[in-house]
């Protein structure tokens, strides 16, 4: 669709896994697919998710993180963990990611293999992941060893993304993502308007807000275009096998997040946690 940056989710969903292992193939080998690439819903155990800079992958997949009782696992934040440590690959990181580049793909395996060793430890039986795979080797890796349930392609226009980019603000001390763009884009030519509010960090977050090194307009148009030539064919990888879902979003937070809800039929789920609540 033009004028239009396609971001996407994907879901897989997996067993528990029987053994912590020393190498991500390995682990992910135990965490052995548990159901059929047909559904069309999230499976509550185990997902996935990535899209385009500034789409707001990390807030949809931290809400369903939330409503499906799994960990949300951003390796855009395991990268910056590791950037932030004094580790041996600290430097390397740092030089990569302010380049608007991507890490490669033995790094971002390594990290993330960690990270679901720790989680294997603690019990945890599924997750969502934010941002990867993000190269066709990254998801030929995953296919290698689980299966991928469904990929949700969340897609918004360009203009709306470099500016909810340079809108992010993070909280230093709890990590909290906020934006303080206001988006208002006027119907023109045939193309719907759009309104996307901002998202005001709650008071004891205020003074602490900080704005990512790699959001500046230039870096962020870089990762546009790596998105492009890196991350869409990713998107063709799994349309081709029947997995991926478009998904237009049509404005903020309040107006996306029930749309979204209904595209993935998780509009009960969501009815029974607030009733729980
Ligand atoms: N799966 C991945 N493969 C390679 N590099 C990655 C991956 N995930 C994150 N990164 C690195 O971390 C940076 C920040 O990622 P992320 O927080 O997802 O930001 P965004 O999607 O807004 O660019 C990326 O620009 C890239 O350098």
């Amino acid at each position: 669709m033009a004028g239009f940056s396609r971001c996407s989710v994907a879901s897989t969903a997996a067993k528990t896994p029987t053994s912590a292992a020393a190498t991500f193939s390995y682990l992910i080998r135990a965490l052995s697919p548990s159901f059929s690439s047909s559904s069309s819903t999230f499976d509550p155990e185990t997902d996935l998710n990535r899209g385009c800079p500034g789409v707001g992958k990390g807030t949809y997949a931290s809400r369903l993180s939330n409503l499906l009782g799994v960990p949300h696992i951003a390796t855009g934040d395991l990268v910056r963990d590791e950037l932030a440590s004094s580790g041996p690959l600290s430097s390397q990181l740092k030089e990569i990611v302010n380049q608007g580049k991507l890490v490669s793909d033995e790094i971002i395996i390594d990290l993330l293999s960690k990270r679901l060793e720790k989680g294997e430890a603690k019990g945890e039986s599924g997750f969502i992941l934010d941002g990867f795979p993000r190269t066709v080797r990254q998801a030929e890796i995953l296919e290698g060893v689980t299966d991928i349930d469904l990929v949700i392609n969340l897609k918004l226009r360009e203009e709306a993304l470099l500016a909810k980019c340079l809108g992010r603000r993070i909280c230093s001390e709890c990590g909290g993502n906020y934006n303080v763009a206001s988006i208002d884009i006027k119907a023109e030519n045939g193309s719907p308007g759009m309104y996307m509010a901002p998202l005001p960090p709650p008071p004891e977050c205020a003074s602490k807000l900080i704005t990512r090194p790699d959001d500046t307009e230039e870096i962020v148009k870089k990762r546009l275009r790596v998105y492009q030539t890196m991350t869409q064919p990713v998107e063709d990888f799994y349309r081709s096998r029947g997995k991926l879902v478009e998904f237009d979003l049509p404005g903020g937070i309040l107006e996306s997040w029930p749309k979204l809800l209904r595209a993935l039929n998780l509009e009960d789920h969501d009815d029974k946690q607030s009733a729980a609540a």
